[in-house]
């Protein structure tokens, strides 16, 4: 055993395992064993994609025969596995069939993770996780958010409404549109005749920008019907909250005004946020804006 060099312990391992492991073997060598393990992950590194390591290999790398070095690499890896699945799901939480179709694209032959387990650890992304999600940045690009759907709300115009459910924290698409400032949006405030506005003015790091999804469709898009721009409101009811993030696209950073869900959204429910907007900053005073009190 190679316990004369020096190796940091495993910080992969599940922390649940690593603790219940200490508490049944006490301090000392439960320490001594994680350094060993330390070095067993260095000479046999646990990724999803490492194939299974054969006790001959493990023995003449000097590590001892036994299987607890051989089963906690493997709890490593499925940690890891099991990561990398929830890493293509980070809009919203994936169905168990859905983690089955991709435990089978990646064809692994043993120590796959179980589809509810992987379920049960879904966690809403963090705004940096969500600035940099691969998935995310594709939807943005080509406006191809699904779980959505247009529905005709009669007096209230078009909406959106949910095709599929939505957790808590999920993401549900974007409010599509040129960013331009707060100036220039308020100028095209001015020009707008019919009773519908579709201008998302926000602050952001010092800066006073607007989503201009009146613009429409819009030049990246000519022929999608971007759904951001759809989603009508309320105070009272809202399911979603706009967060201002900053995408890292290929291309550069972007803002970008992202819906998540504030709680879990059912099927065929409407989407509806606060438009945050007093009646005196709204248009006018020509049009009805009751319905800002809804
Ligand atoms: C961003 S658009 C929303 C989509 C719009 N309903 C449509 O058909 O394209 C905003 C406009 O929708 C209408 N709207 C939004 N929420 C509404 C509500 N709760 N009641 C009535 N009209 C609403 C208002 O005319 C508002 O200016």
């Amino acid at each position: 055993m190679k316990s004369s060099q020096t190796f940091s312990s495993s910080s992969d391992e599940p922390a649940d395992e690593r603790r219940v492991r200490k508490q049944k073997r006490g301090r000392g060598p439960a320490d001594q064993d994680d350094r060993d393990f330390g070095a067993f992950l260095l000479q046999f590194p646990a990724t999803a994609s490492s194939t299974p390591l054969t006790k001959k290999k493990r023995t003449a790398a000097g590590f001892p025969p036994d299987r607890m070095f051989y089963d906690r690499w493997r709890s490593v890896q499925l940690a890891k596995r099991e990561e990398l699945l929830l890493s293509q799901c980070s809009r919203r939480p994936p169905s168990v069939s859905k983690v089955s179709r991709l435990i089978q694209k990646e064809a692994w032959t043993g120590n796959c993770p179980c589809p509810e387990d992987v379920v049960a650890k879904w966690r809403p992304a963090t705004r940096v996780q969500v600035e940099s999600d691969p998935w995310i940045i594709t939807m943005i690009q080509n406006q191809k958010w699904t779980g959505l759907a247009l529905k005709d709300f009669g007096t209230k115009g078009q909406g959106v409404v949910a095709t599929e459910p939505f957790a808590m924290g999920s993401v549900v698409c974007d409010y599509h549109g040129k960013v331009i400032t707060g100036a220039e949006g308020r100028k095209l405030v001015e020009s707008i005749k019919g009773d519908m506005g579709y201008l998302f003015f926000f602050h952001a790091a010092g800066r006073d920008l607007c989503v201009d999804a009146e613009t429409f469709p819009c030049e990246c898009h000519p022929t999608e019907n971007t759904m951001g721009r759809r989603i009508n409101h309320s105070s009272k009811r809202a399911n979603l909250r706009p967060v201002h993030c900053m995408m890292n696209f290929p291309e550069g950073q972007r803002d970008v005004i992202l819906f998540r869900a504030k709680r879990d959204i059912h099927l065929c429910e409407e989407l509806l946020f606060d438009y945050g907007v007093k009646r005196k900053s709204f248009r006018g005073e020509a049009i009805n804006l009751d319905w800002l009190d809804e």
